[in-house]
């Protein structure tokens, strides 16, 4: 691939492996997820999750999505618990999106797609900084939320109102006091795999941990996106 990686016929996961040979690895996400296939595992913890919304620095137009950056330099936004051990920070959060409704989602579930999937991003602490993290093979750990059309969610509002002041790529701009546990379902079951990053440089890093219950977002919230230019799938 001589430009970017994205979405069409000459850049698109299909063609990833040439720039990024780890995209035929051994744990490379997304999957498909099959409930019925999955073991239970009594040794795994309950979901920890305590975020600090003053941690909120910034929401910028990747290109791909937006992403709403966190101050990362303590322990103030951290995930604990579940699968993974120790603590890890949050680093940043941002949605899967297709072009239509019919996709989007990164994970299916049942072979199934959601029209979104957000993505909290946390990186294990024992290490130091998320870029040494991204590297380890327990560096990342990977909130995942389905994204189903339904009731708007007035919870999103205020990160979809944002878009207009990022409709092109590189384009950031302020984005102060947010809790994303206002984005979480009522349960915090999961599914868990370990896996990767779901987009280039596609680094085998990742504990998934995959939230069984999606949240609702409404047809003209999810068509939200259209305001920002992306390249989507
Ligand atoms: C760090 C990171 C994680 C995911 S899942 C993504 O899509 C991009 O970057
Ligand atoms: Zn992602």
């Amino acid at each position: 691939m001589s430009h970017g990686w994205g979405y069409g016929a000459n850049n698109g996961p299909e063609k990833w492996g040439e720039d990024f040979p780890v995209a035929n690895g051994p744990r490379q996400s997304p999957i498909n997820i099959v409930p019925k296939e999955a073991q239970y595992d009594s040794t795994l913890k309950s979901l920890k999750l305590k975020y600090d919304p003053s941690n909120a620095k910034g929401i910028l137009n990747n290109g791909h999505s937006f992403q709403v950056d966190y101050e990362d330099d303590a322990n103030s936004s951290i995930l604990t618990g579940g699968p993974i051990s120790g603590t890890y920070r949050l680093k940043q959060f941002h949605f899967h999106w297709g072009a239509s409704n019919d996709r989007g989602s990164e994970h299916t579930v049942n072979g199934i797609k959601f029209p979104c999937e957000l993505h909290l991003v946390h990186w294990n602490t024992k290490y130091p900084s998320f870029g040494e993290a991204a590297s380890q093979p327990d560096g990342l750990a990977v909130v995942g939320v389905f994204l189903k059309i339904g009731a708007a969610n007035p919870r999103l509002q205020k990160v979809l109102d944002a878009f207009d002041s990022i409709k092109t790529k590189g384009k950031q701009t302020v984005f102060a006091n947010f809790d994303p546990k206002t984005l979480l379902p009522g349960s915090l079951d999961f599914w868990t795999y370990d896996g990767s990053l779901t987009t280039p440089p596609l680094l085998e890093s990742v504990s998934w941990i995959v939230l069984k219950e999606p949240i609702s977002v409404s047809p003209v919230q999810v068509r939200t996106h259209s305001l920002l230019t992306l390249d989507l799938k």
